[in-house]
This record gives structure tokens, sequence and C-alpha cells, in this order.
């Protein structure tokens, strides 16, 4: 069995005191927080546009100052354990390693710039899941190899994770993130993908995360089946580290957002098949399930405490996390908009939908798709700021505050991952 290794003493006590302190407060804290009001109250607007005629400037300022506490972090006396927990301090770099990439932001697109990722620790990340996708799982064959060095997955996950206190935390989210890549190219797209069999490949992989319980019998079997192609051995090993760090409920969330994610690859290879061009806002509804939603619900688990089922569970915070969600995928969706229509057949993504069923033309499509995106960004900020001001516990808000920044370093890296993606010709 792979041993990462135990995380370092310093962090183990600090992430115990905040398993320890969640606990002591989950109960109340559903409780304390009146998180319906937050859900159903006037929307609250968003925090880039100052306060406006139909918002009453207290409630405005109160969403401002609590999205602020997301973005930024609280301040003030007590707080600096909320920011980020204890991190290994990375070693001076000479300044030309740090240079910021290239790739420009989509025109008109709501975004936050990130900071650029601590270089030390992405050339870490990269060279340990290198290691780990061809010496412990055999992920991919050597003629893979540019692709996957393209994929800049360690920039991916230091710009999306910045509190995560140690590169083995940040580990965890890398290896399940190549892991979901590995099942989407091999299962669903261009590795050999197809929506023939999808099906019974997405329900055995799944079991990698969810385990078979069965007879003794007919367990072996199953077992070995994990060890049986890329995607089960990256998905099985991922999951096995994940678990180390991750609490049952945690590791139950996950489980549930990849289940979500293979219905969404389902209902997408199902219109594959039947080259059905769905209208938009159906189109949205698999697109909220064939979404990057596992990996900002796991922020938590990367930054070594515990956002509580109960707290998780609520109405406002789900409808964050889908809002959150649905603006990272769109983001593809604009960002990998000359990648699909160049590949073969009809890869459906929100401008082809939108020009296909709204009969206007592609750029006026792709145009409105930006809208579409702005508009998931702008609800996604006003129902975290409501609901960070209505339940202003430090695991809420941390926790809002690393979905927002999973959010940002999400676009940060479809911007400059131009080995990947070019913008359309339409500005
Ligand atoms: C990492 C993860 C959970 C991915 C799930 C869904 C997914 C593959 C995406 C949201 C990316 O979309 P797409 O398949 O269109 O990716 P590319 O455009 O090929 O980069
Ligand atoms: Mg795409």
């Amino acid at each position: 069995m792979p041993n990462p290794g135990p995380f370092p003493p310093q962090l183990s006590l600090s992430a115990a005191a905040l398993h320890f302190g969640t606990t002591a407060l989950s109960d109340s804290a559903a409780r304390a927080c009146d998180v319906k009001a937050a859900a159903s109250g006037p929307p609250v607007s968003s925090v880039p546009v100052p306060p406006s005629a139909d918002v009453p400037a207290s409630e405005a300022e109160t969403a401002d100052a609590a999205l602020e506490r997301i973005l930024r972090g609280p301040s003030g006396l007590g707080t600096t354990s909320l920011h980020l927990a204890l991190r290994e301090e990375p070693p001076a770099l000479p300044e030309s390693r740090a240079a910021p990439a290239e790739g420009n932001p989509i025109p008109g697109l709501y975004y936050h710039p990130v900071a650029e990722p601590d270089p030390v620790r992405v050339e870490e990340v990269s060279r340990r899941i290198k290691a780990w996708a061809l010496e412990e799982v055999d992920l991919y064959p050597e003629e893979w190899e540019e692709q996957f060095d393209g994929f800049s997955v360690g920039r991916y996950m230091v710009a999306c994770h910045p509190d995560a206190p140690t590169v083995d935390h940040l580990m965890l989210a890398t290896r399940l993130m190549v892991a979901e890549n590995a099942v989407d190219d091999c299962y669903c797209e261009d590795h050999g993908g197809s929506p023939i069999g999808l099906g019974g490949r997405l329900l055995l992989a799944h079991t990698a995360l969810d385990p078979l319980h069965t007879t003794k019998e007919y367990q072996p079997q199953w077992a070995e089946s994990l060890h049986s192609d890329a995607p089960r051995r990256a998905y099985r090993s991922a999951m096995e580290y994940f678990l180390q760090e991750a609490s049952p409920s945690q590791a139950d969330r996950f489980r549930h957002d990849m289940a979500r994610l293979h219905m969404g690859y389902l209902a997408e290879a199902a219109w594959a098949q039947t080259e059905h061009v769905p209208e938009v806002w159906a189109y949205l509804a698999m697109r909220q399930f064939n979404n990057f939603r596992p990996c900002p619900t796991i922020t938590d688990t990367v930054g070594g405490y515990e956002l509580p089922a109960d707290l998780h569970a609520q109405p406002a915070m789900q409808r964050a996390i889908a809002l959150a969600g649905n603006a990272t995928t769109i983001v593809n969706d604009l960002y990998s908009y000359t990648k699909e229509l160049a590949s073969p057949g009809r890869h459906l993504n929100l401008p082809v939908v939108i020009a296909e069923r709204e009969g206007v033309s592609d750029r006026e499509a792709y145009l409105k798709a930006i809208e579409v995106h702005n508009d998931l960004m702008h609800d996604f900020e006003a129902e975290a700021a409501a609901l960070a001001a209505a339940c202003p516990l430090p695991n809420v808000q941390r926790f809002l505050r690393g979905v927002a920044a999973w959010v940002d370093g999400n676009h940060y890296w479809h911007q400059t991952n131009t080995y990947r993606y070019s913008l359309p010709d339409f500005w």
C-alpha cells in the first residue's frame, strides 16, 4: 500500500484543533445560523458593485463585509489561524521561476485575478504527481507524456488551493484531479472513450470510490478489477490517499459529488449518441452534473479542516456550491470552445447549444454564454456573502472562501493554459 507519510506534527495539532472545534460547534451551528433567511431573503447586491438603490445600505455593507471576508479572510484579533493553517515555508527562489504565465482572459468575462501560484509548490506537486502517475498507477503510455505535462496539473491545484497547509494536502486534490481526467479522457472522450458501454464502465469505476460489499466468493474478483485499467487504478489509489485525511462525512460528500459527475457524463453521452442538441436550460442542467463540483467541495479536506455535514447540507450552502461549480464549468465551455470545435463530431458546450437552439450567430452565442457565466458568478458571490453574514462560523467562512479561491484558481488555469486552450476570434 502506498504510504504518503505522516503529515507534519504541527499540522496534525492544528487540524485536530479545527476538528475538535467544529465538532463542538456543529449541533448548535446549524441552529445558530439563520441559513433559511440567507437563502430566501431578498437578493443581495454582489460585492464588486456599489450599493444600489434597491438594496438598503446597511444590508449591502453587511454583504460587502461578508464577501470581503470570504475572499480575503477575516481580520482582527484572534483571526490569524482562520486565514491559513500552518504551512511549510517554501525556500526562496530565483525571481525568474515565478514569471507570470501567459494567456489572455476572455474579454467581458467577470473573474478575479489570482497571485501567481507559489512556484516551489508547483514544482514539487508536478514532480510528485508524475511519479505517482508513472510508478504507482501506470497511468499513461509514453506517447501521452507531452499532454500530461501540458495539462499543468501542479499549477492548477496550487492556484486553486492557496490555503493548503502542506504539499501532502495538495497532493490529495492533485491525484483526484488527474484520476477524474483519466476517466473522462479514457472512458468518455478523446483517449478511446465512447458513449457505447459508458454506463457499465463508469459504474465499475465508481466502485473504486464507493466499494462493493459482497460475498467472499466475489470480493477478490472485484478487488482485482480495480487494477485492470488506468482510470480504475487512478481512482482507487487517489481515493485511498484521500481517505487517509478525509473524515467519513467528507469522504461521503465526495462520493456523492462523483456520482453526480458520472450521471452528468451519462446524459452527455446519451445525447451524443442520438445527436440530440438539448434546449439551453437542459444543457445547463446536464452541465451542473458534468461539472467541476467534486474539486471545490474537497477544499476543507485539502485545507486540513472540516465543514460539518449538517452545515454542508444546508440549502443555502448547496446553492452557493452549485452556482460556483456551474460558473467554473461554463468557464471551461468558454475557454475550450475552439478546441472542441476542432474535435471530431459535434461537441456540446454552452455557445454551441445557444447558437443552435436560439438561432443566433456563433459570435452572439459566445457573447451570451459569457453573460450566463457572469450571472452565475454574481449569484454565487451574492449567495455566499448572504450565507457568510447569516452564519459567521469560522469553518463556514473558510469553506466559502476556499470555494471562491477554487473558482478564481480555475479561471487562472484556463486562461493561462495556452497548451490546451485558445480564444476564438470574436473581438
Ligand atoms: C476534474 C473534474 C471533476 C472534471 C469533471 C468534468 C470535466 C471533465 C470538466 C468540467 C471539463 O470539461 P471538458 O470535458 O469539456 O474538458 P476540456 O474542455 O476538454 O478541457
Ligand atoms: Mg470543455
